[in-house]
């Protein structure tokens, strides 16, 4: 693999509160990741604008607003992020098929296929373990449980998932090369684990077959963010060969 489609792979989470901080991460890291990913806290506190600022800087967006809600609300949610011109969008595949649905059907109908954003289902968090699922009621085995979800986002006009790179084989056997495959809880050998729980290493990740790696932390935590961006891309490049 290339250091640029290595690169491409990554997604630098922008867990900031405010436009100025954008244009600080746009400017440090728009040569060293392929996308920017706009969250809760980000788009709690600065809103549409904060696409904008991305996008400004001539980056790519997805927005992880994890949409949890009835049919019509978040097929109406995702239709106002499809105009904000992001390049992939998510819900969560727990919402049900119906859901899931509708929100599909809206964005292809409104966008064409080039202009539409991915459209992925979260389906276990990454942050989650056995005891959180119990928890909640769930029995099942989380790899058991991502599959199942998996194979319901891709039924119900997912464009792909997102999951943690442990479920990258399993989710692949199931729904195919082209399902698209986004793996938050990626951890490299230098950076702390913090609240993440399912994780791999970036190479690791890529190697089991990820589209996409979401990282935050461990780049914007690290005393020098550029060479850690660029540590990540050397060791996704070394665990291709
Ligand atoms: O299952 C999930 C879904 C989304 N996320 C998001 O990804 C980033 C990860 O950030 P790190 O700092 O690298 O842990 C964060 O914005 C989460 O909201 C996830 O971690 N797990």
């Amino acid at each position: 693999m290339t250091r640029d489609e290595a690169k491409n792979k990554i997604i630098f989470a922008l867990d900031v509160d405010n436009l100025k901080n954008i244009d600080c991460w746009a400017e440090k890291l728009s040569s060293k990741v392929g996308m920017f990913k706009v969250g809760k806290e980000l788009f709690t506190s600065a809103g549409p604008a904060a696409v904008e600022a991305v996008k400004k800087h001539g980056g790519e967006v997805f927005l992880d607003l994890k949409y949890h809600d009835i049919p019509n609300t978040v097929a109406q949610a995702m239709l106002a992020a499809g105009r904000l011109g992001v390049k992939l969008a998510n819900l969560h595949a727990l919402g049900g098929p119906e859901m899931m649905e509708k929100a599909s059907q809206a964005v292809r109908k409104e966008f064409s296929d080039c202009e539409r954003p991915r459209l992925l289902a979260v389906t276990i968090l990454t942050s989650s373990t056995q005891e959180t699922l119990k928890a909640v009621g769930i029995e099942q085995p989380v790899e058991q449980m991502v599959v199942r979800l998996a194979k319901l986002a891709k039924e119900s006009g997912m464009d792909g998932v997102v999951a943690s790179p442990l479920e990258i084989q399993a989710i692949r056997a199931a729904c195919g090369s082209d399902f698209l495959i986004v793996t938050p809880g990626v951890r490299p050998s230098f950076a702390a684990v913090d609240d993440q729980k399912r994780i791999m290493t970036p190479a690791e990740a890529v190697q089991a077959g990820a589209d996409y790696l979401v990282i935050g932390r461990p780049i914007a935590k690290a005393a020098d963010p550029v060479k850690a961006a660029e540590l990540i891309v050397d060791e996704i490049v070394a665990g291709g060969q």
